[in-house]
This record gives C-alpha cells, sequence and structure tokens, in this order.
C-alpha cells in the first residue's frame, strides 16, 4: 500500500528560454495531461504557453515527519510528492506566470547561466517576493561555460545572483547549477541531464510543508477542463484554500452551475477528499469544458463578483514612475486580470504611523485623497517640509503613511475570494524595454459588489481632500472686525462660505460674516478681539491715499485705508469629502 502522500507545489519560473521545461523534465517521473508543452501552439511556437504539471517524489524527508509518539504512527513509507508547476518565460504571458505563482509553495528560478538576470528573471524575482515564502536558484546550462573556466563562471554568477538577492526577501536563498538538457535540442536523448540528483536533494531540504487549512472555503485554481466519455467533465487543478471530499456541491462562478463531485484522482489514483494545497482532477456531472478553460471552482456562493474594490498597497519598488490617481492599470485580482481605474489615498495625518491592516477596511476612519501613491522622500530635508506639512493637514512625500489604500474600479466585473492577492501591471509597457511592469500588489480588502456602487457605497467612503485658502487682511473696522480680500476671486459666490473660519497670521480665530462690496472682498468677525499687537500691526500710520487729490469724492467703501506696515494673512482651509454629492466644505470642529 503506497504511503501516505504529501504534496508541496514548485513553481519553475524564469526568462523565456532559460530551461524551465526541460527541468520539469529532467527531474519529474510523472507527467500530468499537460506536461512538457505537449499542446500543439506549444510545439508549433517552441515556447510554453500554458501552466504544465508533472511531479516526482521522494521519501518523506526526516524534517518533515512528525515527532516520534507526536500524533498516530506515520503510514509505510510516507512520501514527498513535489508537483512541478512549469510556468512560460514569455514576457506577454505574465497573467499566466502570476496565476501559476500564487499555487505555489517554492519557487525555482531558473536563470540561463550564461546569460544570468533578464527581465523576465527580474518580474519573476518580484512575482515570487509577493506569492511566494520560499526560493531556490537553479543555475541551468552549465555545459555550455568553456570548461577550464566552468566553476569560475559558475562561482562568478552564484555571487551575483546572491548579490540580486541581497535586497530581497530571499537574502541567502540557496543557489545551485545544472544542465537540465546537455548538448540543447539536439543532444540525444541519452545525455544524461547534470545536477539533477543534487537539485533533488536542495529541495527536499528546502521544503517546509505549509500549514494547510482545511476549514477554509473550498477554492480550486483550475488549470485544464475536459470531457470523459460517459464519465463527465473533469477539472484539474490546485486547491487553493479549503477541502473537498465525494459527493460535494462544488460551483463554477464562471458559468454560475453548481454540480456534483462524482470521483476525484491525484495523478491517477483515486481518492475521496482532498485539502488545500493538493493537485487533483475532480470529476462532475457533464458540461462544456471549452468554456472553463482556466478559472476557479468553488463552495457554492463561497466567492463574490465585485465592481470595484478597496485594497491596501503597496508601490513595487523596480517600477520606475510614479502611480498616478486616475491612471489605469492591468489589475489580477486572483486569477483573472482586467483594467482598473485607480484612486489612491492614505491615512489622516494624524495616524501615519497607525499599524497596517490587512484584513478589513475600516469605513468608519477618515482619509486623505492622494494625487498619487507617496513614496519615501528621498532625503532628510523633506521630512522638515513634512513637519509644517502635515501640521496643515497635507502629508507631502517625505512623510510616507505605513499603509495606503486605492479604490480600484475594474472596467468589468471580477469573481474572486475575499483577502485576494491583487498585482497591478502597465501589461501594455513596451515589452523589449528593460523595465519591470508590475507596478504594485496589495490585498483585496472590501469588494463593491453592487453595480451602482458609485451611489449606494462610495459616500460611505469618507476620503476628503484638504483645501486651502489664502488672503490678506485689508483693514481694521472695529475691535472684533476686519476686512479681507485676496482670498475669493471675484466671481466667487462668497455666501457659500458664510460661517466658515478662518485663521489670523496673528493668531486669531475669525468667522466669515458676509461679503463686502463687489470685488471678492469679505467681512470677517473675530469673535475673541483682536488682541492689541494685531491692532498695532494693522492700524499703522493713515497713508492719504483718497481721491481728494484728482478732485473725486472717494467712496464709502474707498475711504482712508490704513495699509498695514506688514501684511497679516488670512487662511481658510476646510475638507472636501470627494465622493460627498453636495460638495459640502467641512472644517474640523
Ligand atoms: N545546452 C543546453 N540547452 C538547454 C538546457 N536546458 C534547456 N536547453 C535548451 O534551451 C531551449 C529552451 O528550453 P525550454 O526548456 O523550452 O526553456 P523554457 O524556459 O521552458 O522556455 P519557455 O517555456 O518558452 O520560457 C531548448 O532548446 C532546450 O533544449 C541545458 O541545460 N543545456
Ligand atoms: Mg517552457
Amino acid at each position: 500500500m503506497a504511503g501516505r502522500r504529501v504534496n508541496v507545489n514548485v513553481g519553475v519560473l524564469g526568462h523565456i528560454d532559460s530551461g524551465k521545461t526541460a527541468l520539469a523534465r529532467a527531474l519529474s517521473t510523472t507527467a500530468s495531461t499537460a506536461a512538457f508543452d505537449k499542446q500543439p501552439q506549444s510545439r508549433e511556437r517552441g515556447i510554453t504557453l500554458d501552466l504544465g504539471f508533472s511531479c516526482f517524489s521522494v521519501p518523506l524527508p526526516a524534517h518533515l515527519r512528525p515527532a516520534p509518539g507526536a500524533g498516530p504512527e506515520p503510514e509505510p513509507e510516507p512520501r514527498l510528492q513535489v508537483t512541478l508547476v512549469d510556468c512560460p518565460g514569455h514576457a506577454s504571458l505574465i497573467r499566466t506566470i502570476i496565476g501559476g505563482a500564487q499555487i505555489i509553495d517554492l519557487m525555482m528560478l531558473v536563470i540561463d547561466v550564461t546569460k544570468g538576470m533578464q527581465t523576465q528573471s527580474a518580474e519573476c524575482l518580484v512575482i515570487g517576493q509577493i506569492a511566494c515564502q520560499k526560493l531556490v536558484v537553479v543555475l541551468n546550462k552549465t555545459d555550455l561555460l568553456p570548461e577550464g573556466k566552468k566553476q569560475a563562471a559558475i562561482d562568478r554568477m552564484t555571487k551575483k545572483m546572491q548579490k540580486t538577492l541581497e535586497s530581497t526577501k530571499f537574502r541567502g536563498a540557496p543557489v545551485i547549477p545544472v544542465a537540465a538538457k546537455p548538448g540543447g535540442p539536439d543532444a540525444p536523448e541519452t545525455e544524461a541531464p547534470q545536477g539533477i540528483p543534487e537539485l533533488i536533494e536542495l529541495l527536499t531540504s528546502q521544503i517546509s510543508i505549509p500549514t494547510r487549512d482545511p476549514s477554509g472555503p473550498f477554492l480550486m485554481s483550475v488549470d485544464h477542463c475536459f470531457s470523459i466519455k460517459g464519465q463527465g467533465t473533469v477539472m484539474t487543478g490546485t486547491i487553493l484554500s479549503g477541502s473537498v471530499s465525494l459527493g460535494d456541491s462544488v460551483e463554477i462562478p464562471a458559468l454560475k452551475v453548481v454540480r456534483k463531485v462524482k470521483s476525484m484522482q491525484m495523478f491517477h489514483t483515486p481518492v475521496s477528499s482532498a485539502v488545500q494545497g493538493d493537485r487533483l482532477g475532480i470529476c462532475v456531472t457533464q458540461f462544456d469544458p471549452k468554456l472553463l478553460e482556466r478559472g476557479l471552482v468553488c463552495a457554492p456562493e463561497s466567492l463574490h463578483t465585485v465592481h470595484a474594490a478597496l485594497i491596501s498597497v503597496e508601490k513595487i519598488p523596480y517600477f520606475r514612475g510614479p502611480l498616478q490617481t486616475k491612471a489605469k492599470f492591468h489589475i489580477t485580482v486572483g486569477h483573472e486580470t482586467v483594467m482598473g481605474r485607480v484612486m489612491f489615498f492614505g491615512p489622516a495625518p494624524d495616524s501615519l504611523d497607525r499599524e497596517p491592516v490587512l484584513d478589513s477596511f475600516d469605513f468608519s476612519r477618515e482619509y486623505l485623497f492622494q494625487e498619487q501613491y507617496l513614496c519615501p522622500g528621498p532625503d532628510p530635508a523633506a521630512a522638515h517640509a513634512a513637519e509644517a506639512d502635515e501640521k496643515a493637514g497635507q502629508v507631502s512625500a517625505g512623510r510616507c503613511p505605513r499603509q495606503q489604500w486605492a479604490l480600484v474600479e475594474f472596467e468589468k466585473p471580477v469573481t474572486c475570494p475575499r483577502l485576494c492577492l491583487v498585482i497591478g501591471s502597465r501589461l501594455d509597457a513596451d515589452i523589449h524595454a528593460n523595465t519591470c511592469r508590475l507596478a504594485f500588489h496589495g490585498v483585496l480588502l472590501h469588494g463593491l459588489e453592487d453595480r451602482n456602487y458609485a451611489e449606494s457605497a462610495l459616500p460611505t467612503l469618507r476620503v476628503y481632500k484638504l483645501k486651502q485658502k489664502h488672503g490678506v487682511v485689508e483693514r481694521v473696522l472695529d475691535d472684533h472686525s476686519v476686512i479681507g480680500r485676496s482670498l475669493f476671486k471675484k466671481e466667487t459666490n462668497i455666501q457659500l462660505f458664510v460661517g466658515l473660519r478662518v485663521q489670523l497670521s496673528t493668531g486669531e480665530l475669525g468667522v466669515i460674516d458676509s461679503a463686502f462690496g463687489q470685488s471678492g472682498k469679505f467681512k470677517v468677525h473675530v469673535p475673541g478681539g483682536l488682541s492689541p499687537e494685531s491692532k498695532k500691526i494693522l492700524t499703522s500710520a493713515l497713508k492719504k491715499r483718497g481721491r481728494a487729490g484728482r478732485g473725486e469724492a472717494a467712496k464709502p467703501e474707498e475711504a482712508e485705508r490704513p495699509e498695514p506696515a506688514q501684511p497679516v494673512g488670512l487662511s481658510l482651509s476646510f475638507k472636501r469629502y470627494v465622493f460627498d454629492a453636495h460638495k459640502r466644505m467641512v472644517q474640523s470642529p
């Protein structure tokens, strides 16, 4: 009786032609229906177009066995099954690469040792940092290195890769040289691959069984779908969360159908149940397999279809250029990629340092609108400027909040699990430009399911813009009122601002009382009265500036006007909530 099998998924990622498929083939003893570029189009184009699955198994290493006596005696010869997820390398297939990266526990980054890091190697490394916990670098094609200099070249490339990993969470990850297909495509099949036993040894030592959580809602990422005459439709895939058993009902959200599980197999072996991390084929009552080339299957009603979402967002450092509000990105949500428009916002200035929350969105808080994603300022001087700005409630790029969010509005609705991974990228960027197209990543904190979310949900999203206007005191009317100017345009309807508070640069608080004349001037009431210093500044020597000199009578508001020795400023600041249909001006209490 074959021992219990523990399955782990190892991704094979890297730049196109680095030898991923050759490596998967060299490692595997069992291949699934669509491994090793079997599809006709793959053969035609000589590249991998879709995820390929194959596996090998080794005795379960000691470090993965339960401690003696810590639970039921392990079955005879428990085995570690390593499922290889062979990903495409071509730049245009990055959506598939991202989908593949979300079902793996460890990533092999395959590097052509004669070329080193290439554009998609870098993008795969970025995806790995977002979606994986462990990484092994495989330097492939060592047979191409000139005999006498092989070890030196391998050592040099190993050092280079370790330096590249230095600034990532994979610092210190192992680097191993192999030749998956020595002599290349024309070499005879008999030419043995080099370094494979050592690689298997390394993978086995690096692998830790991720905690499988059978309790979550059942969710499986389907990568292939085909019919079996007289039996039904088979979906092969990897379980992302929860578990499934014979007889369960499962939903195919993309087709809005529910089906019963008739039978299940793991690599050609019938099973009656399976849990998160397992790779298997599920046979359900017939539906047309062409309708579901790839997608999700889940516990009924466990996914939601959203038209927009609130995500926690982090910029990918290698992405060049700002992340602008209102910009459009390719948004990968779970396993789907659609176009979406983003609006960035951050915490109110008094909660910049609040601990990031990655499992929910707090609608009770206020947030500050941002024209763009804020990055840590380049120079310490910015911090001082930021302090001053902060008092005014504006967070400048110098002080980077610990968490930022984005409202993402999708061009078409997306079906996804709660709290799933979100990646924003510029996939329309020139794939030959050596730049990282992955722009940001995050977690989907709250999905807006209502098509009319703009009316039903957004008004509850308290994102505000801070508005500030500055003018000056033109003159004093009496101890409790002054005339201000240059704060409003002539055509502004000042009535809208009556009752709002203004701050005098001499410290007093004023309230806008009414318009004054037709030229945008206004009267300010100073409830606490002007301080003696303010009065002194404001009522400096009168300057004869009437019209007497020209024989004309001065108009009442143009009577003698004291020009203050130094201008006393008037500043008006208020919030406007981005989604407030009434565009009210609100001043914090
Ligand atoms: N000399 C030599 N050639 C190799 C080796 N491994 C792969 N190749 C050749 O490199 C080419 C690409 O190999 P693949 O395995 O298809 O590369 P890939 O990374 O899967 O390519 P994509 O899936 O299209 O990104 C083929 O011609 C292989 O025969 C190796 O170790 N040595
Ligand atoms: Mg390939």
